[in-house]
């Protein structure tokens, strides 16, 4: 058999897993978590309830949300040793490196006791805190602790700008799109450690470091960079030639499953174009402009906009500086990565796949002169 036939690089159309979790659908544009479309959850929902509900696959009544909202405000304070250390990063560090290697260093204050899901809330709980404090430390400004009247959303941007901006509850709809999204690189790599039966700050390690490459989360920091370098609506059309010309990919378009527009993309966009619509929104013109051009181009291999080309476009809205995009990605997305690993461990095999060995054969060893 040919050896290039047999593998799949990629894992492209491989399925690793069952999952009811949630359903992409590719070829229609549609993204449903446990059988509720998005565009019914952004508009009807929020971070909280749609958390509980990709955990534990049916809606919250009331008390069940109530005590959701309530481990998740009071698990919200790093311990003070952390802290203390977060201080002595250089102030030049990611903030994805931070949080790698906070989220990481947290495994070593955690009770050993805890179950899964109280760890996997207790990280979805701090993760804000993280970032948050990453950004008032290497600003030089003054800590804001976090405040347990307020929702996971408001908590996150009062910690980062001592005050909840208008609109925020886009920010919170934003947060739901990112939640969950099937089989997807970073939910694999933690769903391996996953299945080393690791424990889950190694796999929520493994995940944000997964996510922080510029073929998947990473992207959306350099679409707003990319935003930057264009500068103004003239010279798009050089800047996007020059690069497929080059046969550079465009950061923000293409997606493995996605072959038609990406529905968070869509919803996105529309948000900026209807809610903002007087406010000449930073960087939007540009963007519709790239996407006009992209889309043309490269009709025949569909290539759309997917989740990562329009989010920046809020987030900066809000004041949120671009290294903080794929951070917020993760602060979402962690609701995802655990819920695949507790539903993984349920039927839990070692993922260990082959590599199909082309190496030399038969040699035979011969002792290096001179070498003692
Ligand atoms: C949250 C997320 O992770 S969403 C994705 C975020 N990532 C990005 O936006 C980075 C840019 N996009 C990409 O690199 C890719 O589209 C990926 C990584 C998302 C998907 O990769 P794959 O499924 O492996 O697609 P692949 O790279 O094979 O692309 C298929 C074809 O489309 C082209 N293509 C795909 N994406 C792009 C792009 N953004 N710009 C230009 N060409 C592209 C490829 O060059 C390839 O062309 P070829 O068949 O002539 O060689
Ligand atoms: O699904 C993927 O391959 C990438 C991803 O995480 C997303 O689009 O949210």
């Amino acid at each position: 058999m040919d050896i290039e036939f047999e593998v799949k690089y990629g894992l492209d159309g491989v399925a690793v897993a069952i999952s009811s979790i949630s359903c992409v659908d590719g070829e229609k544009g549609k993204l449903v978590y446990r059988g509720f479309e998005i565009e019914d959850l952004i508009q009807n929902s929020n971070f909280e309830e749609t958390a509980y509900l990709i955990w534990f696959g049916s809606l919250p009544n009331e008390n069940e949300l109530d005590f959701l909202i309530s481990m998740l405000s009071k698990k919200r304070e790093l311990p003070n040793q952390i802290i203390e250390m977060m201080k002595l990063f250089p102030k030049n560090s990611h903030p994805m490196e931070v949080l790698r290697s906070v989220v990481s260093m947290l495994g070593m204050y955690s009770k050993k006791e805890n179950s899964t899901f109280e760890n996997a809330i207790n990280l979805t709980a701090k993760i804000p805190t993280i970032i948050a404090y990453w950004y008032r430390i290497r600003n030089d400004l003054p800590l804001i602790k976090p405040k347990e009247s307020l929702k996971h959303s408001e908590n996150f941007l009062y910690m980062m700008f001592g005050k909840i901006p208008e609109h925020f509850n886009l920010f919170d709809k934003a947060l739901i799109l990112h939640e969950e999204q099937g089989m997807n690189a970073s939910t694999f790599a933690s769903t391996v450690t996953a299945s080393t039966l690791s424990d889950i700050y190694s796999i929520i390690t493994t995940a944000i470091g997964t996510l922080k490459g510029p073929l998947h989360g990473g992207a959306n920091e350099k679409v707003l960079k990319m935003f930057d370098e264009i500068g103004s609506i003239e010279n798009v059309e050089f800047y996007i030639n020059n690069l497929i010309e080059k046969k550079e990919k465009i950061m923000g378009f293409g997606h493995r499953i996605y072959k038609t527009y990406d529905p968070r993309a869509k919803i996105l966009k529309n948000w900026i174009k209807e809610i903002f619509i007087n406010n000449n929104i930073k960087y939007f013109e540009i963007a519709l402009k790239v996407e006009e051009i992209v889309v043309n181009k490269f009709k025949d291999k569909k290539i759309y906009p997917n989740v990562d080309f329009y989010s920046g476009i809020l987030y900066n809205y809000f004041g949120i500086p671009k290294e903080f995009f794929t951070p917020i990605f993760a602060m979402a997305r962690i609701v995802g990565w655990t819920a695949h690993a507790m539903e993984y461990c349920k039927n839990n095999r070692i993922f260990r796949p082959k590599a199909i060995y082309n190496g030399p054969k038969n040699l035979k060893y011969k002792e290096v002169k001179g070498v003692e």
